[in-house]
């Protein structure tokens, strides 16, 4: 380290374990200073995504934990991506896809939204004027490349993209794109992530056509919403699209009442309750189900949970104190 040169920064050191058959490691950036004495070593990258890690958080996404499993481990084991990870998750409301963004975002950078390296944008928050959007460009990528040149595995979520108007989205183009460098920075290590309800609706259909023909919900594969995945390539009139950057399109199903159960009760252990399956029932039973004759999908997936769960709070502590 002391041969490295101050305009060399940020170095990567990696330290690794074999354990149990495996590889996991930890990689931190190091930063060089004018001050040969004076060296800053920062965790910038932590160990791949495990399923065991997904499967007592996420429920109901069969397809999006394969793909996103599949794409985190391929990323992370390769030393010398050739370009960003770049993921583009669509699905109705509430069904997990900030979510499963979070939880990946904590495997690069323990403190997830927290991190300074992980940075999260809203269309209608961030861009919300069509007359700002050379502006909104200049900011974008500015931010990028300083965020990039200080931890080369960044983690950037666009949510709202069907909101985001395409000159933001093509903003975003020189960094996914295969350079080896851009103005001396790598983006090869960064990622991208593309949040959106786009296709929500088909993907539902989908998921309905399943149950309709009593066929299990688990067995929905990826190629069954082939075409699906093709047409939501039409969606955004936007160069990313057009130059295939997009590495995977990750299908959020919508969620049915068990799994609003799930997040029920997922929810009362984080907040120390035991879990009281009549709240567990009371609060699915508020929720409100689609299409109207069938009522299997939860409008909102799980997001009014925690709302839900508030109102029953009293409840929930009464009877805690009269079990002791
Ligand atoms: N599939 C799921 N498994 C477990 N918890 C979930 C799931 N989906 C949603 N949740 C819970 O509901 C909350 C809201 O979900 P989230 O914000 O991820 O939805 P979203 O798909 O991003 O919705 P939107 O499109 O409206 O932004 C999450 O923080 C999580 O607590």
């Amino acid at each position: 380290f002391q041969r490295q040169q101050p305009e060399q920064n940020p170095a990567l050191l990696v330290l690794q374990n074999f354990t149990r058959g495996r590889f996991t490691g930890q990689v931190y950036n190091v930063v060089f200073h004018s001050d040969p004495k004076l060296i800053h070593i920062f965790p910038c990258w932590t160990v791949p995504l495990h399923t065991a890690q997904l499967d007592n958080r996420l429920f109901g996404q069969h397809l999006a934990k394969d793909v996103v499993l599949k794409a985190v481990l391929g990323f992370s084991n390769n030393p010398s991506p050739k370009k960003p990870l770049m993921l583009s998750l669509h699905g109705w409301a509430g069904t997990g896809k900030n979510f499963l963004s979070q939880i990946l975002a904590e495997q690069v950078h323990p403190a997830g939204l927290r991190s300074k390296f992980v940075h999260l944008f809203l269309a209608t928050l961030h861009f919300p004027h069509q007359d700002q959007v050379k502006l909104y460009k200049e900011q974008l990528q500015n931010w990028i490349r300083g965020n990039v040149s200080a931890c080369p595995s960044s983690v950037f979520i666009f949510d709202e993209m069907d909101k985001m108007h395409p000159g933001v989205i093509d903003a975003i183009k020189p960094f996914l794109d295969y350079y080896e460098e851009v103005d001396g920075v790598s983006y090869r290590k960064a990622i991208f992530i593309f949040l959106s309800n786009a296709g929500g609706d088909l993907i539902n259909k989908a998921a309905l056509d399943f149950w309709t023909s009593g066929k299990r919900r688990e067995d929905i594969q990826l190629k069954d919403l082939e075409t699906l995945l093709s047409s939501l390539c039409g969606l955004w009139h936007s160069s990313i699209i057009d130059r295939n950057l997009i590495d995977y399109f990750v299908p959020f199903l919508p969620l049915e009442q068990r799994h609003v159960k799930m997040c029920v009760r997922a929810e009362m252990k984080a907040r120390g309750y035991d879990v009281d399956e009549k709240i567990v029932q009371a609060v699915a039973d508020e929720m409100t189900y689609f299409p109207k004759e069938q009522k299997i999908y939860s409008d909102k997936g799980c997001k009014t949970v925690q709302a839900k769960l508030d109102i029953h709070e009293d409840l929930v502590m009464r009877d805690m104190k009269a079990r002791g």
